[in-house]
């Protein structure tokens, strides 16, 4: 059984499509990042599920049952949405007895250890907290409800580079120490290239990428030559994006066989520059990219 399964989902604001046509599976003790565009659905495909919205068409499970459907089933379940929210007026302290009053599977014990990491007084106010303390203090509310699966809204959207790098690590801590699945979405791709083993890439409320990581670089190419060097190119390569500079052709192609060009001409691709040429080919097309088949 998949932590997430997804089957055609899709999900309309009145007429707008604001996700079309979306198919996921994603194994038990993964981490995925959802990245994309500004309005490309990342939001809405995290909202379906967590169960804050429910699907126009298609299907979503997670562990198998639909998403906010059983008190047991939001048990499974932890979002934090976007700008990490918190009551400005309680104090941690407060947040943490309210976390303990909602959920049922509430782990004191894994507080009192967390607790000190969050770099505060248990007196401060939510409000009166930095960035990087709001988004520690958010993280353990949602471990300690000891959910299966982790939801993250853009988490480090307003983070420094430092502070974002050891709010990722205490995540990732959680996620080996807890065996947990984590859904993140960000627009800072270097950051996800860190910690996540699948990815999704979204773009006009489309899936334009999905899959392993390791998977999907492999199978991306990078060719550089003349216009004339990739005039045809071997069965089953399919073109992704193509940039012309003066006489440079730089030509991002996914092929599962090897490409018959000398080093020089054919090489890797990073993972940072893949999801690039995903976006900009989203961006460019005039009609919404394909939902390629998921793994
Ligand atoms: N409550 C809503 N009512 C109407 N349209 C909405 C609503 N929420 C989102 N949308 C629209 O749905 C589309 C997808 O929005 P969504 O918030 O999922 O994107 P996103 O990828 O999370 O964007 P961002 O990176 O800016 O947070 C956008 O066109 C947005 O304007």
């Amino acid at each position: 059984m998949y932590a997430i399964e997804a089957t055609g989902l899709g999900l309309r604001y009145g007429n707008r499509p604001a996700l079309v046509d979306c198919d996921l599976q994603l194994p038990a003790g993964r981490v995925l990042g959802v990245v994309g565009p500004n309005g490309a659905g990342k939001s809405t495909l995290l909202g379906l599920m967590s169960g804050l919205l429910r699907p126009t068409v298609g299907s979503i499970t997670i562990f198998g049952k639909p998403p906010g459907t059983t008190a047991e089933q939001l048990a499974d379940v932890g979002f934090v949405a976007q700008n990490t929210p918190l009551y400005a007026d309680l104090t941690v302290a407060e947040h943490l007895r309210l976390g303990a009053k909602l959920n049922p599977r509430w782990d004191q014990k894994l507080v009192d250890e967390y607790v000190g990491r969050l770099n505060t007084h248990l007196k401060h106010k939510a409000g009166q907290l930095s960035g990087g303390q709001r988004a520690r203090l958010a993280l353990l509310l949602a471990v300690a409800k000891r959910p299966k699966l982790l939801i993250f809204d853009e988490p480090v959207a307003t983070l420094d580079p430092l502070v974002r790098r050891e709010f990722l690590r205490s995540l990732m801590e959680s996620v080996v120490e807890l065996e947990l699945t984590v859904v993140l979405s960000s627009h800072l791709v270097s950051d996800l290239e860190r910690i996540c083993d699948y990815i999704t890439v979204l773009a006009n409320g489309r899936v334009q990428l999905a899959g392993p990581v390791d998977d999907l670089v492999a199978s991306h190419h990078r060719l550089i030559g003349t216009h004339d060097d990739f005039t045809s190119l071997p069965d089953g390569t399919e073109v992704i994006l193509s940039e012309h500079t003066g006489r440079q052709n730089t030509v991002v192609v996914r092929s599962d066989k090897p490409l018959p060009y000398p080093t020089g001409q054919v090489s890797g691709i990073e993972f940072e520059d893949l999801v690039l040429a995903y976006m900009l080919r989203a961006a460019d097309a005039s009609v919404p990219g394909p939902t390629p088949p998921s793994r």
